[in-house]
Parts: structure tokens; sequence; C-alpha cells
């Protein structure tokens, strides 16, 4: 059985607060996007696990594809071990959600293989385990999110007639220190009802708390965004704890941008 993860930006990011658990509160908008990994599993007598394209790095029992499948083997002894193979092909510590696709799948992929029957409401809650923007991509539709980012709550919001352009200059920005950059406050406006309005109407509107420090730390990022607002972006912003940053187009019309050459740039027609 093979799937295809695919990846998040953040629309809107707001950290309200720091709570005792250590973790923060926070708001945003999560939309999915077609940028992938490939993930496979096939039966076998023993757990395996290889990967391709990016490096992951870390050792193999800590990806989060093998935590997956412990995480639901401790529960499901039904679960047999299986050969995984993870092409990895969505940028890392990138704020796109590549590592927490591979877990949400790899739940989705042992539930449907070994018949465990479980609702997404109860996949949520595994993959709540295995980190905070995972159970978004249980549902994998554009939600409004709340709590430490795994309450989700479903949205109308349409952006197939836009065009996309995620570009990732390399920069791996850690999520954790991210975090702790911030100083979490009350949001300035309701992002959920300002989301609503048109695109065109979003640029200095919709905002992310985490572009002030990453920016601060990684000039780089702020030209980034300039340079897609240059080449006609409608709206543009970093996604999540960064680097990429994701400029939205009318559809069809982007100009031409000479990127750095060392630059991962993913264009969404
Ligand atoms: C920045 C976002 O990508 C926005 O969608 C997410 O909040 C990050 O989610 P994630 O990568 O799944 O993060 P996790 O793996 O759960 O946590 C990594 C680290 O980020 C910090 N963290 C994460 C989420 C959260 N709501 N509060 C936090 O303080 C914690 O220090 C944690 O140890
Ligand atoms: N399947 C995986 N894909 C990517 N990273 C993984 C995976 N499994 C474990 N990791 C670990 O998670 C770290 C990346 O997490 P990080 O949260 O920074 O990036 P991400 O999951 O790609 O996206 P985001 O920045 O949006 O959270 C890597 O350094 C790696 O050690």
């Amino acid at each position: 059985m093979i799937v295809f993860p695919n990846c998040k930006i953040n629309l809107g990011l707001h950290i309200t607060r720091k709570r005792p658990d250590g973790f923060h509160d926070l708001e945003t908008v999560f939309y999915p996007l077609p940028v992938n990994d490939a993930l496979e599993i096939i039966a076998h007598p023993s757990l395996q696990f290889a990967s391709s394209g990016i490096p992951v790095p870390g050792e193999a029992a800590d990806n989060l594809c093998i935590r997956a499948f412990h995480l639901l083997q401790r529960d499901f002894p039904q679960v047999q071990p299986v050969n995984i193979h993870l092409h990895k092909h969505i940028p890392i510590g990138a704020g796109l959600g590549g590592g927490s696709a591979d877990a949400a799948f790899m739940l989705r992929l042992l539930n449907q293989k070994f018949q465990l029957g479980l609702s997404d409401t109860v996949l949520a809650d595994y993959a709540a385990q295995l980190g905070s923007d995972c159970p978004f991509f249980i549902y994998n539709r554009p939600c409004y999110a709340t709590g430490r980012g795994e309450i989700m709550d479903p949205i109308d919001l349409d952006l197939s007639g836009y065009s996309f352009v995620l570009v990732h200059p390399g920069i791996h920005v850690n999520t954790g220190w991210a975090f702790k950059q911030l100083t979490p406050q009350a949001p300035a406006y309701a992002l959920r009802e300002k989301i609503q309005s048109p695109v065109a109407t979003w640029r200095g509107l919709i905002t992310n708390d985490f572009e002030a420090p990453v920016f601060s730390a990684y000039p780089v990022l702020a030209g980034i965004k300039e340079q897609l607002y240059a080449a006609g972006a409608l709206y543009a912003a970093m996604s999540g704890s960064g680097s990429a940053v994701v400029g939205i187009f009318p559809k069809n019309k982007i100009a031409d941008i000479l990127w750095d050459a060392s630059y991962r740039v993913f264009t969404i027609r």
C-alpha cells in the first residue's frame, strides 16, 4: 500500500498563551497543499524502515513513521510488522508539517491495512501524541485550529482559484526554539472571520507571530516575502515557524523570479 503525505501551510498564526505543560496555545488556519512525500508499507516478517530523497536527521527508530507504528501496535496486537519505505520530498524544518504528515498517514495506512476500524476522531487522538501538527493531517482539509494546534474545526476555504509558490531557502528552523522567541499575546483580530475576506485583502491583515523573531534571525526570509509580492503575489507569509515562505497568486499569473540556485521552489498552478 502506498500513500502520498502532503504538506500544509498556516494562514495566520497567533500564539496566545504559554501553558503549564510547556506547550503554547495558538490559533491558526491550516490549509493542505500538494507537495508530497511517498510512504509505502508491505507486510514483512520484521519491522523495517528505509528512506530515500531528502535525508531525515536522526535515528530510524525516532522517525515519526516508526513512532506511529509502535503507538498503534501497543494498543492493537493485530498490527503486524511491515517494511516501510519513505521517500522524503517535503523540506524538513520548513513549517510545512512534513514529518507530521508522514506520522498521520502512517496511522491511516495501518488502520486500513489491519482493519482496525478507528474513526478519524480516534486517529486524531493518537496523532496528537506524535506532534501538535499531526491531527490536522488526519482530516487534511482546511481547518481553524486551536489548543496547541490539535483542536480542529473544519472551515469553508477554497483557494483552488489561486496559484501558489513555496520557497524554502534551506534554513532549518527548530520549532521549539521559535516558540521560545515569542511573547504570547491575545490576538488583535478574529482570524477565523478575517480569513473569509478576499485573499487580495489579506496583506497586512492575516499575520504570523513567528515572522518577527524568525525574520530577525534570518533576514533573507523577509527578502523572499518581498520578492513574492514583487512577482505579483496577492498575499505572502511565512508558514508556521518557518522557514518556508508562501506566495498566493492570481491563477497562473506568476512573474518569473530568479531564485538563488540553492533554494527549493515549488509552484502549484
Ligand atoms: C508551528 C506549527 O507548525 C504551527 O502549525 C506547530 O505549532 C508546530 O507543531 P509541531 O511541529 O507538530 O510541534 P511539536 O512536535 O508538537 O512540538 C515541537 C516543540 O514546539 C513547541 N510547541 C509546539 C506546539 C505548540 N502548540 N506549542 C509549543 O510550545 C514545544 O517546545 C515542542 O517541544
Ligand atoms: N518522517 C519525518 N520527516 C521529517 N522529519 C522527521 C521525520 N521523522 C522524524 N523527524 C524529525 O523531525 C525533525 C523535523 O521536525 P520539524 O518539526 O522541524 O519539521 P517538519 O515536521 O518537517 O515540519 P514543521 O517545521 O512544519 O514542523 C527532523 O529534524 C527529524 O529529526
